[in-house]
C-alpha cells in the first residue's frame, strides 16, 4: 500500500494496553505506524502514508464507533464485542492481548441463595448463569473488581484472568474459565462493501503476518 490518492482507512483504536501491540503488528504487516505514538494523548493520529487515521478511543467504545460508521474498522477485545454486542463485522483473530473471562472466587467459597456477582460484564454475566439456570444479583463495577468478594461486596465475580497475578495476590481462585479473549479487526457493514478493496487489502496483510508468526 502506498499513501498518495488512496482512500483513506478510519481505524478504532484502543488506548491503553491493546494500542502497542496493535501497533506493533502492523507494523509487522509492513504499514509505517511510527513507535512515536505509543505513548501519545493525540486523540486523532492521521497516518496517510499507511492510507489510515487512527481514532483513539476508550476500548470499551470502540465498537459503538464501528457501529455509526465514524471509524471504517477498529480493534477491540472479544470481551467488549461480547458484551457490546453491536452491529458490525468481526473480520480477523489478531491473536493479540489474550486472556480468558473466568469466574473467580474466595477459595472458601459456599454457593448461597441468590448470590450476588459483581463484574464489568453485566450482560456477559447474566447469560453465563442464564444458561446454567442459576438466579444471580449481578451488580456492575467499572474496575478492580478483584475487590468485590474480598469486601463483601459480591460471593464471586467475573472478571479476566491473564497472568493470575491479581487472583494470586488477592487471595482468590479461578472457578471456571467462560470463555478465551482475544483482540479483534471488526469492520462497520457499510464501509466494508464502500471500502473494500482497502479493508481486504489490510486483512490479508495481517492474516500473512500472523501466519508467518504461527
Ligand atoms: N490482563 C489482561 N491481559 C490481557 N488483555 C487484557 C487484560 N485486561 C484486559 N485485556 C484486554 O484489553 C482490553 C482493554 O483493556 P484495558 O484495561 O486497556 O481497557 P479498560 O479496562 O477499558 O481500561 P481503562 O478503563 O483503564 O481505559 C480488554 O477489553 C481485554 O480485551
Ligand atoms: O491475570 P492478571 O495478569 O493479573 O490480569 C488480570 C487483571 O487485568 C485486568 O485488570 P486491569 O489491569 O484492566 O485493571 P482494572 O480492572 O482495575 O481496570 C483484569 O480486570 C484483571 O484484574
Amino acid at each position: 500500500m502506498s499513501g498518495a490518492g488512496r482512500e483513506i482507512l478510519k481505524v478504532a483504536m484502543p488506548k491503553g494496553r491493546i494500542y502497542k501491540q496493535a501497533s506493533k503488528l502492523f507494523r509487522e504487516a509492513g504499514l509505517p505506524i511510527p513507535s512515536d505514538f505509543d505513548d501519545t494523548r493525540k486523540l486523532i493520529i492521521e497516518l496517510p502514508e499507511a492510507g489510515m487515521e487512527f481514532i483513539m478511543a476508550k476500548p470499551v467504545d470502540v465498537p459503538t464507533y464501528v457501529e455509526y460508521g465514524v471509524a471504517d474498522i477498529g480493534i477491540v477485545g472479544k470481551d467488549v464485542l461480547m458484551e457490546e454486542n453491536k452491529d458490525v463485522y468481526e473480520l480477523l483473530d489478531l491473536g493479540i492481548a489474550k486472556c480468558r473471562m473466568s469466574v473467580i472466587g474466595l477459595p472458601d467459597w459456599k454457593p448461597v441463595i441468590n448470590p450476588r456477582v459483581a463484574t464489568k460484564y453485566p450482560n456477559v454475566a447474566s447469560q453465563y448463569f442464564r444458561e446454567l439456570g442459576q438466579q444471580v444479583e449481578v451488580i456492575k463495577l467499572n474496575g478492580s473488581i478483584e475487590l468485590a468478594p474480598l469486601i463483601g461486596l459480591a460471593d464471586r465475580i467475573v472478571d479476566m484472568v491473564e497472568t493470575g497475578q491479581t487472583l494470586r495476590e488477592n487471595g482468590l481462585v479461578e472457578m471456571e474459565s467462560i470463555f478465551g479473549i482475544t483482540s479483534r479487526l471488526i469492520a462497520n457493514r457499510v464501509s466494508y462493501r464502500m471500502k473494500n478493496e482497502a479493508i481486504q487489502s489490510l486483512c490479508d496483510r495481517l492474516q500473512e503476518t500472523l501466519g508467518a508468526k504461527l
